[in-house]
Parts: C-alpha cells; sequence; structure tokens
C-alpha cells in the first residue's frame, strides 16, 4: 500500500520520508538512489515535524489513529489508509492521458468500484486524447499570440475547444494541425 501511494507521491514531489521498521524492495531501491529517504523504525510522536501531507498506512491502526492525530493537531492534510474518515483526503482512482487527467472517486463506497469505472474510461478516452489536447494547448498559444482583439480572441479559443474543430476522431489516430492550417483557421474564423 504505501509503496503504491510513494510511486504516486514521487512522481509529483521528491521530498518523501518513509518511516517503517521494514520496506518493499522497490521502496528500499528508492532510498538507495537517493529518490526517498527511509527512517527504519517505528513511528514516534513529534516524526511530522515539517511535514505538509501525511500517508499512514500502517498495518496496525493504533499506529494509524496515532498518526491522525499528530497531523490534526498540526493542521496537516492527512490520508489514513484504513480508517478513510480520521484523515482529510482520499485518493481517488486516475486516468493519465497527457495533458488529460481523469480522477473518479466513490466517496469511499468501493475501491474497487472506482477502479472498474476507470477501466471503462480508458476505452472511450485513448490515447489519441494526449496528442489532442497537446494539439489544443499549441492552438490556443497561437491564437493568444496572434489575435490581440480580446473580444475576438475569446470566441476563437471557444470555437477551437468545439465539436468538429480540432477534435479527437472517434476511431484511429489524432492528426494534428501545422502550424499553417492553424493560421489558416484563425483568418478565417475571425470575426470583427
Ligand atoms: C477511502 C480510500 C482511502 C484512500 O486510500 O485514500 C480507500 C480505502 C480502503 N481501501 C481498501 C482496500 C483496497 N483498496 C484498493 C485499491 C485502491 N484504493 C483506492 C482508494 C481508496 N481506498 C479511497 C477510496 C476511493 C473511492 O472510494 O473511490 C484507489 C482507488 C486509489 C489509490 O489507492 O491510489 C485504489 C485503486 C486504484 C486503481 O487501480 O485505479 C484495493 C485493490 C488493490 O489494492 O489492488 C483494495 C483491496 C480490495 C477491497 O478491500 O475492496 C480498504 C480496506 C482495507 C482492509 O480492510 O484491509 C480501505 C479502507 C476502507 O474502506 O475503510
Ligand atoms: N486505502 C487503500 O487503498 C488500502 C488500504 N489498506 C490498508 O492499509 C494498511 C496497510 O496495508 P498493507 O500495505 O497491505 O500492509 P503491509 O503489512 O504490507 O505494510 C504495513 C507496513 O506498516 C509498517 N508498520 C507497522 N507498524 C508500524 C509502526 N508502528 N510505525 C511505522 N510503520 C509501521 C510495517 O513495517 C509494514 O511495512 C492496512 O491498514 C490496510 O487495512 C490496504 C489495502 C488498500
Amino acid at each position: 500500500m504505501a509503496e503504491r501511494k510513494v510511486k504516486e507521491l514521487l512522481a509529483g514531489s521528491p521530498l518523501v520520508t518513509v518511516i517503517s521498521p521494514t520496506a518493499t524492495p522497490a521502496l528500499r531501491q528508492y532510498h538507495e538512489q537517493g529518490k526517498l529517504k527511509w527512517v527504519p523504525r517505528e513511528y514516534a510522536e513529534g516524526d511530522l515535524e515539517g511535514a505538509f501531507m501525511v500517508h499512514a498506512a500502517a498495518n496496525d491502526p493504533e499506529v494509524n489513529k496515532s498518526v491522525s492525530a499528530e497531523a490534526k493537531a498540526r493542521g496537516i492534510l492527512a490520508n489514513v489508509a484504513d480508517h478513510p474518515d480520521l484523515g482529510s483526503f482520499i485518493h481517488p482512482s486516475v486516468l493519465r492521458r497527457g495533458r488529460l487527467l481523469i480522477a473518479v472517486s466513490t466517496s469511499g463506497a468501493g475501491p474497487l468500484a472506482a477502479r472498474t469505472i476507470r477501466k471503462k474510461l480508458e476505452n472511450d478516452f485513448g490515447t489519441e486524447y494526449e496528442e489532442y489536447l497537446d494539439a489544443l494547448y499549441f492552438m490556443r498559444k497561437m491564437i493568444q499570440e496572434q489575435v490581440s482583439n480580446s473580444a475576438a480572441r475569446q470566441k476563437l479559443l471557444r470555437k477551437a475547444s468545439s465539436p468538429g474543430v480540432l477534435e479527437p476522431p472517434s476511431q484511429g489516430e489524432f492528426r494534428p494541425w501545422s502550424p499553417e492550417e492553424i493560421k489558416q483557421w484563425i483568418n478565417d474564423n475571425q470575426e470583427e
């Protein structure tokens, strides 16, 4: 459990400390590579000093309770693996396609149901969304750089994201527009 959360955290922040007498091979490896700090002992009150966020994931409910109490006293964000209501947030099941991020939560009803719903969405939102959103990003940047009139710019920005313009195909690969095609589209669609 702790290993899964650490992998998610390391994707965004390099400052992770694991406090636990034992660690999985993957966590030991991260420690050896300097990607996280492993403190090989049991949790002790005071360990949360200076922390921004804590994950209480010990296999002992009493330990998780103590961690959540210290987090509350210090005003630190906490996720409590076996007792979600003692924490301040829970984890969604996450689907990423480049710039697209879809988070599914059942609000604690059933984590595996969240996973099943996420898997269903994987079919509707395929890898073509990565290229589509990169292209949309580029297109919006070009509109912002080239159209100085704010009303005209707003209309174009809205239009760029609407159906039938630069959209991912329902099947097959996405074909991005060239800068020349985008320029042409801006000229053709600009209203005074
Ligand atoms: C409340 C929450 C708090 C939180 O962790 O933030 C929570 C709580 C608990 N999970 C438990 C069990 C399992 N959780 C998973 C998996 C996931 N759990 C995740 C989230 C959440 N789990 C939050 C609610 C999210 C929501 O409701 O939508 C996911 C979505 C995201 C993630 O963890 O990153 C990730 C799937 C990721 C994916 O694949 O997409 C598996 C399957 C597995 O491990 O393979 C099992 C074993 C099967 C089973 O028990 O159903 C238990 C019982 C523990 C026990 O009694 O031993 C509790 C405690 C309780 O329910 O009170
Ligand atoms: N939220 C979720 O998605 C899930 C939550 N769980 C819950 O998460 C908890 C952990 O589950 P697993 O990772 O499967 O257990 P695990 O037994 O694999 O790992 C527990 C870890 O806690 C450490 N630990 C025990 N006492 C400690 C202490 N006093 N101080 C510091 N570390 C201590 C152990 O050394 C071990 O490394 C359980 O409470 C379980 O109910 C389990 C599965 C999924």
